[in-house]
């Protein structure tokens, strides 16, 4: 029976994992390939937006006074484009045919929208008045020149990218996306395509992993497994580990025989703890040859469960974020359930806003239904000192998307 005073609280590991991940480096790579990293400084707008004054619309520029009275007939002096680049004043008493995004002429102070007008080319009857200002977007009416558009911590999705892009921007200072090496570890393990010898299972937390490395924001490569045999272990991470911020391993961390991940980075820099927590008790964190490592257990659930409590929210705090935890929300239980004392338990469970929050439990507890997690929405969070839930309580229920 392990003695609960002895395991180490959810929240110090998670702040443990974070520590040895650290910050990214600030790196500036071009505006296509920001989506979902963080702005590393203050963007500022060197250019006014719009950077002239033009129209809102298709149709004729003129003085507001000359259309006062209408209909009236007015010639049309010039013809504007978008895009074009010289574009002489507009006489009183005159029209320029313009389109929208076309800079407005000196002199012009309105657009009369076409629709309002004959339409005509060389002379033009316009129909409808329109007021001084109408229909003319004013230089710098977004953004103006030396303004901060984008506090530094901003995340970078389309509309972000989209004004960068339109201020002239090729590439955007951020911080880099962590590199994750994903190692599974287990003599019971077969990839895919293999037939299932007695006693084999197809190997399933690698894909996960770095799956889950990736909608973090992470970079992740695959090793996919090796047996029990801390040979084979090194000889697989070796060669690779220096090019990556983050080791990630899945089993071989409790307290069987053959527990290879333990093997292999006991005393060199890895410490192997249990946690508070139910999935996920067997944890290890440290540094190995200079690369922050994490070993989660092998049980999927717990793997993956794991890797919601304590990697996600370090990979997120590296690229910068702020706020590195998913969306929360209260909700009440449809059914009762029961959780170890002195644990914090992660049940998985679907979660239903709309039908007043009530959240179900999909599953029971055990850390290898990995069918239940995947038809879940949400972890239920029951707390240390809380055994027993009725059906009805309220319980913070973590999402297991979006944030
Ligand atoms: N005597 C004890 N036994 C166990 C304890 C304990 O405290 N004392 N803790 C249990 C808990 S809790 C967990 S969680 C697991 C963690 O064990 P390991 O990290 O050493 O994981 P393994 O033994 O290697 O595997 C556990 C389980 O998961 C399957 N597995 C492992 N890797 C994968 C993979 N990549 N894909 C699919 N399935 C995988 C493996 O076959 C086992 O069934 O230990 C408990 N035991
Ligand atoms: O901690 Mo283990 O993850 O309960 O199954």
């Amino acid at each position: 029976m392990v003695d609960v005073s002895e395991l180490i609280r959810v929240a110090d590991h998670r702040a443990r994992v974070a520590a040895l991940v650290g910050v990214m480096p600030v790196v500036e790579p071009p505006l296509a390939d920001c989506l979902g990293l963080v702005l590393a400084r203050d963007l500022v707008a060197p250019i006014a937006l719009p950077p002239f004054d033009n129209s809102a619309m298709d149709g004729y520029a003129v003085r507001a006074a000359d259309v006062a009275a209408v209909p009236v007939t007015l010639p049309v002096a010039q013809d504007i484009p978008a895009g074009r680049a010289h574009v002489s004043p507009l006489e009183p008493g005159t029209a320029h045919r313009i389109m929208t995004g076309a800079p407005v002429p000196a002199g012009a102070d309105a657009v009369v929208q076409v629709e309002w007008t004959d339409a005509g080319t060389s002379a033009v009857r316009v129909d409808r008045a329109v007021a001084a200002g109408q229909n003319v977007r004013r230089a710098a009416d977004d953004v103006a020149p030396g303004s901060v558009v984008l506090a530094a911590g901003a995340g970078l999705g389309p509309a972000q990218l989209g004004l960068a892009a339109a201020l002239g921007f090729g590439a955007l200072p951020v911080r880099r996306r962590p590199r994750v090496l994903v190692l599974s570890t287990g003599s019971e393990l077969v990839g895919p395509g293999a037939p299932l010898e007695p006693g084999q299972i197809y190997e399933s937390n690698g894909v996960m992993l770095a799956a889950a490395v990736r909608e973090a924001g992470g970079e992740a490569e695959l090793l996919r497994f090796v047996p029990d045999d801390v040979g084979r272990f090194h000889e697989a991470v070796g060669p690779r580990l220096g090019s990556f911020d983050l080791l990630l391993t899945s089993g071989g961390v409790s307290a069987g025989a053959y527990e290879v991940v333990k093997d292999a980075l006991s005393g060199r820099g890895v410490e192997f703890t249990r946690v508070a927590m139910q999935p996920g008790g067997p944890q290890g964190a440290g540094r190995y040859r200079g690369v922050a490592v994490a070993t989660l257990p092998g049980n999927p659930v717990s793997a993956q469960v794991s890797f919601e409590v304590f990697v996600r929210p370090a990979l997120r705090a590296a690229m910068g974020f702020a706020r590195v935890a998913r969306p929360t929300a209260v909700a009440r239980l449809s059914s009762p359930i029961g959780s170890p004392a002195g644990r914090t338990q992660f049940r998985r469970g679907a979660y239903d806003p709309v039908s007043g929050r009530v959240v179900t439990p999909v599953g029971g507890p055990g850390s290898h239904l990995l069918s239940a997690l995947a038809v879940s929405d949400c972890l239920i969070e029951v707390p240390e000192d809380v055994t027993e839930l009725a059906g009805g309580a309220e319980v913070t229920v973590h999402m297991l998307h979006g944030g």
